[in-house]
Formats: structure tokens, sequence, C-alpha cells
């Protein structure tokens, strides 16, 4: 099965997601936005695809590093294709990102489903066919009625578990938003929602991401008083010896990390210094699917879960093939924003969730997702 192209197709979307200053989403109104279709073709003719933000795929890096690596090699050796795409990453002067292998790793688990007929969590050996999912909220707002006050997260949350979460994740206030980083405001916030659910939800917080240490054990000092599950990002996560200190400190778990760079390796060294009571991986944080797995089968080694950042069909695959993971993250969700609606350049949601909170795997061959071809090519970009 050789690989004999790599194509990119860039087109318009229509959003209402829009990002701040420092990058987090929230509710706007419609605007177009550019997306990307990476699609690696094998001599056969079968495809597979990936969507990705057009500049991680951008002429350059597909050109000088993913495509000299990948044409003319056998599809089904993914591994091989995985290590040797890493090893470009670092003579290629911080151009050939994680987020790049990550697209391409599961664009070429696409193909191999789409190859053998098989959806992806058979192919690589599935534990569960559905997986409870959690609500992921949006980074707090300044919005009236949106999430700009610890009431508005306490309602928030009832609709959610109306519709059927069992676990909820608040995202707090961070900058932009002209008072915060507040740890007493997030405190609150979490009260709300407590309060507004009850005892029986799971509750995670994924807070400012640069307090101190002083002021991340203030706030999860709180959190342990609400009976949280897991506390997420409340400090830079390049000081891993920050979180090993704060891991001692409290009796309520500790989760990382997300964000930090170094794939499957730098969760190993969180590991190995007690930096976190579950670890975290993600398909677009570590490098793919290929990468998450290796991270999820070091944590079982460990007694450890692993809990899975993002959403998205690729992050649900490594939730359905794993014993030791609780959750799938789903969202970003928001009061002005209707999750289920789903995008429009995908035919059906790539995470359904039923009236129990379960979100179902896809039996289509490939990585799941449901591609609106006819929309792609009526709105390209290039
Ligand atoms: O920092 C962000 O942009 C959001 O928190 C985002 O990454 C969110 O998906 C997250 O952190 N989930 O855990
Ligand atoms: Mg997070």
């Amino acid at each position: 099965m050789i690989i004999t192209d790599v194509r990119v197709k860039v087109f318009h979307t229509e959003t209402r997601k829009h990002a701040d200053s420092a990058g987090h989403a929230h509710p706007g109104p419609v605007h177009k936005v550019q997306m990307a279709l990476l699609t690696v073709v094998a001599e056969d003719g079968t495809e597979g695809h990936c969507f990705s933000p057009p500049q991680i795929v951008r002429p350059h890096v597909i050109e000088k590093s993913v495509k000299t690596v990948l044409i003319g090699a056998n599809a089904f050796d993914r591994e091989k294709l995985w290590q040797g795409l890493a090893h470009w990453q670092r003579g290629s002067a911080a151009q050939l990102t994680d987020r790049t292998l990550a697209i391409v790793d599961c664009a070429l688990w696409d193909l191999a489903g789409k190859a053998l007929g098989l959806p992806v969590h058979k192919l690589i050996g599935a534990y569960r066919d559905k997986v409870p999912a959690y609500g992921s909220i949006m980074c707090g707002d300044e919005l009236e009625n949106g999430l700009a006050t610890p009431e508005d997260y306490g309602r928030f949350a009832e609709t959610l578990v109306k519709r059927g979460y069992k676990g909820i994740k608040l995202h707090t206030w961070m900058p932009p938003v002209s008072w915060s980083p507040n740890v007493k405001m997030d405190i609150k916030a979490c009260a709300a929602v407590r309060e507004a659910v009850g005892p029986d939800i799971d509750l995670m917080l994924d807070a400012y991401h640069w307090y101190s240490r002083t002021d991340a054990l203030e706030l999860g000092k709180g959190l342990e008083k609400l009976g949280f599950a897991w506390f997420e990002e409340p400090m830079d996560e390049a000081s891993m010896s920050s979180y090993a200190w704060l891991s001692e400190q409290l009796s309520m778990p500790v989760l990382g990390p997300e964000s930090a760079s170094g794939k499957n390796f730098t969760r190993a060294e969180w590991i190995k210094h007690g930096a976190c009571d579950i670890l975290r991986t993600g398909v677009h944080d570590v490098g793919g699917i290929t990468p998450a797995l290796k991270t999820m089968r070091m944590a079982e080694g460990f007694g450890m879960n692993c809990e899975v950042h993002g959403n998205g069909a690729p992050n649900l695959i490594v939730t359905a093939v794993s014993n030791n993971c609780k959750w799938y993250e789903r969202g970003l969700l928001h009061p002005f924003l209707e999750y289920d609606d789903g995008v429009d350049y995908l035919n059906s949601l790539p995470d359904p969730m039923d009236d129990d909170g379960y979100v179902h795997l896809s039996d289509r061959p490939g990585i799941g997702e449901d591609i609106n071809f006819e929309h792609i090519d009526a709105n390209l970009v290039s």
C-alpha cells in the first residue's frame, strides 16, 4: 500500500467561535474562517483524511518534510513514518510541530481503516463502543447571561445535567477578562456549580494556567471542600516541580500535563516525578493517535488513569480503546452556542451523545468522520 501523494485543500467554514487575545474561544457573531483537509493518497486510490487549521499543514511543511517522509513509503508503516517525522522535527527550525505530526498520523490511521473496512477503534482493539462524556465549559467571559458570574455557571451546569452529562469541567475567568485571574471568584463559580448539580455529578476545574504555587494551593484547597474530581493546569506546566509540590500538598487529584511539549516522553517524566495523580494526553498535544496510545498504555502500567484532552473523532477513538480513561471531553460549551448543531463540513456529529451522557463511536471505516465533500469543494480557498 504505497503512498503516492499528500494533498491539502483549504476551504471556508462558518463558525460562531471567536478566539480572544489569549487564544481562548468565546461565542460571537457568525463569521467565516479557513479550515484545511489533509489527504494521504495510496497507490490503489484509498484516501486517508484529517482536518487541520491551515497553518499546521501549510505548503512549506508539507513539501519539505511530510512528503519527503511519506511519498513512496508503505501507508501501513505508521510507527516508522511517525518516527521519521519526529526525527525531522529537530532540524526543521521549529517549523514541523507536534500538531502537524498529529494530523498526518490521524490521516494514516483513517487510510488504514478505510483500506481494511474497519473503524479505527476496532482496528486498534476496542475496549468499548460508547464513552461517558463530561461537558467542558468555555472560559468565563463578561457577556450578560453568558459566563460572567458564578450564578451563570450554576445555571448552565443545570442545563448540562438535563442534557445528560454526568461530568462537568469549568474553565473559569482568564485574561483578557478585566478582573481575572481571581482565585476567590474561581472558587465561587465552582461552589455555584456544586450547589446547582448536587453531589453525584463529577466536577473538574481547568484553571488559569499561570497561578503561583500559593494561589494554586489556595484554589486546590477550595476544590477539595467541594469534592472536585480533578484539578487541571493551574500553573505553568513547564514547572514540573511545582506540580510535584502541589500534588504533595493536596489530597484531591492533580491532572496533567496538557500543554507541555515533549510528547509521551514528557508524560513519562511527570509520572516518574510524581507531578500528577492522573496523567493527560491528547492527539493534537502529543503528535497523534500513535503517541497518545503510548502515553495511555504507559499510565496503565503505573496504575494511573490518563484523561484525553479535546473533542473530535481521533480523541474519542483513544478513549474508546482504553480502560484507564474515564471520560471523553465534549466541548467547548457555552449557553449561547448549540454544540449539537455541529459544523458545516461534516454531515453528522463525530461525537453524538445520548440522553444518558454517552458518546457513541461511529462504525464507519476509518476515524469515523462523515465528511461533507460538497461543502469543501463549494467553498475552496485553495
Ligand atoms: O486553554 C484552552 O484553550 C482551553 O482550556 C482548551 O485547551 C480546552 O480544550 C482545555 O484545556 N481542555 O482541557
Ligand atoms: Mg485543559
